[in-house]
């Protein structure tokens, strides 16, 4: 179709337009943090994806990016186990850290990316982007459901735990574990949406039925394909009222082909191309606010041809998740010349 002057005008307050409603300022803060789980190396996840070119791919997407570093976290000389729980203090006191910054951060009006880190970390970045968005959603992107509580967890590890922490529904079959007095419940279960589950434990399981949370298994999207299990996701989170939504993306949801350094892989993972979709569909809703994204483990990586293949997908993920394209675009419509496109055809 080829477009002339009126048209032309008409394009270009449609384009300024969605620039306005687009965030024009993107966060990233790395919580270089391993202590949810056992294996060294995933604390240095910030550096790798960093080091991979996340700061020049997002503002290469027209944002303007504030990079806030790396938290840092204290050692913690006692932190015994508390039933089975690891380090539950030093998870703790990284998570009551982190939920002041990421609420900070949000409050200031930036889209936030926060980089892990292991997954313990969501308790801090969805509670404290809570505190400011209150009505907030949680799409969590992941081969595993982390929602044990200390009594279902075979492991021990916080890692494996950090929805039981937010869900009001599991409020009472939480103990108070030394660390989290700060942490209070304050997500409903219909307000979550999994994608990529392979790896559930018993417990878990019995957790997801009860609570009728809505999941989308590999075999889900095997079935459905990504493009119906996203339909449904935001029919399920967004149908009633649009709201800010929370990403926090795994990248052992990826197939471990695409995503080999990280602490607990599952075979049977997500293909590059439905990663892209998903968190391409993500960026089109205009609604993300915060994403997570961790387990990020350099140290596993067999070579360094496996931990740079990780980064750079982990950045093609925060890319896409913040409106980078296949289809390409053309930045802002003010560069194109004035005069030439009053009177040469723009052709779309
Ligand atoms: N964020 C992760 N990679 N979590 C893996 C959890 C594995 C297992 N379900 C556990 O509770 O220990
Ligand atoms: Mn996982
Ligand atoms: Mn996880």
């Amino acid at each position: 179709m080829a477009l002339r002057g009126p048209f032309l005008r008409l394009l270009r307050t449609q384009i300024r337009q969605s620039q306005q409603n687009r965030a024009q300022s993107v966060a990233v803060l790395g919580a270089p943090f391993s202590k949810g789980q056992k294996r060294g190396g995933v604390e240095h996840g910030p550096k790798v994806i960093r080091d991979a070119g996340l700061i020049e791919r997002l503002s290469g997407l027209d944002y303007s990016v504030h990079d806030f570093g790396d938290l840092s976290f204290q050692h913690l000389e006692q932190d015994e186990p508390y039933m089975d729980v690891k380090s539950p203090r030093s998870v703790g006191a990284a998570n009551k850290k982190l939920s002041s910054a990421v609420s900070r951060a949000v409050g200031a009006g930036h889209t936030l990316v926060m980089l892990g880190g292991d997954h313990s970390l969501a308790i801090g970045s969805v509670s404290g982007h809570a505190q400011q968005c209150p009505d907030l959603c949680v799409i969590w992107v992941d081969a595993h459901a982390d929602i044990n509580t200390p009594m279902t967890s075979p492991s021990g590890n916080l890692h494996g735990q950090p929805v039981a922490f937010m869900l009001k529904e599991l409020q009472d079959k939480m103990p108070e574990i030394p660390g989290f007095s700060w942490a209070k419940p304050f997500l409903s279960s219909r307000d979550l949406v999994y994608i990529g589950l392979r790896d559930v434990d018993p417990g878990e399981h019995q957790i997801l039925k009860n609570l009728g949370i809505q999941y989308f298994t590999m075999r889900d999207i095997d079935r459905l394909g990504i493009q119906r299990v996203m339909e449904v996701t935001f029919d399920h989170l967004l149908a009633r009222k649009q709201r800010p939504i929370h990403l926090s993306f795994d990248i052992d949801a990826f197939d471990p082909s695409l995503a080999p350094a990280t602490g607990t892989p599952v075979n049977g993972g997500l293909t590059y191309r439905e990663g892209i979709y998903l968190t391409e569909e993500i960026h089109n809703t205009g609604l993300l606010s915060v994403m997570d994204l961790v387990e990020v483990n350099p140290i596993l990586g067999a070579n360094q041809e496996a931990v740079e293949a990780t980064a750079s997908l982990a950045v093609d993920v925060v890319a896409s998740s913040l409106g980078q394209t296949r289809e390409g675009s053309h930045g802002s419509i003010d560069a194109i010349p004035a005069e030439k496109s009053d009177t040469e055809q723009l052709c779309l």
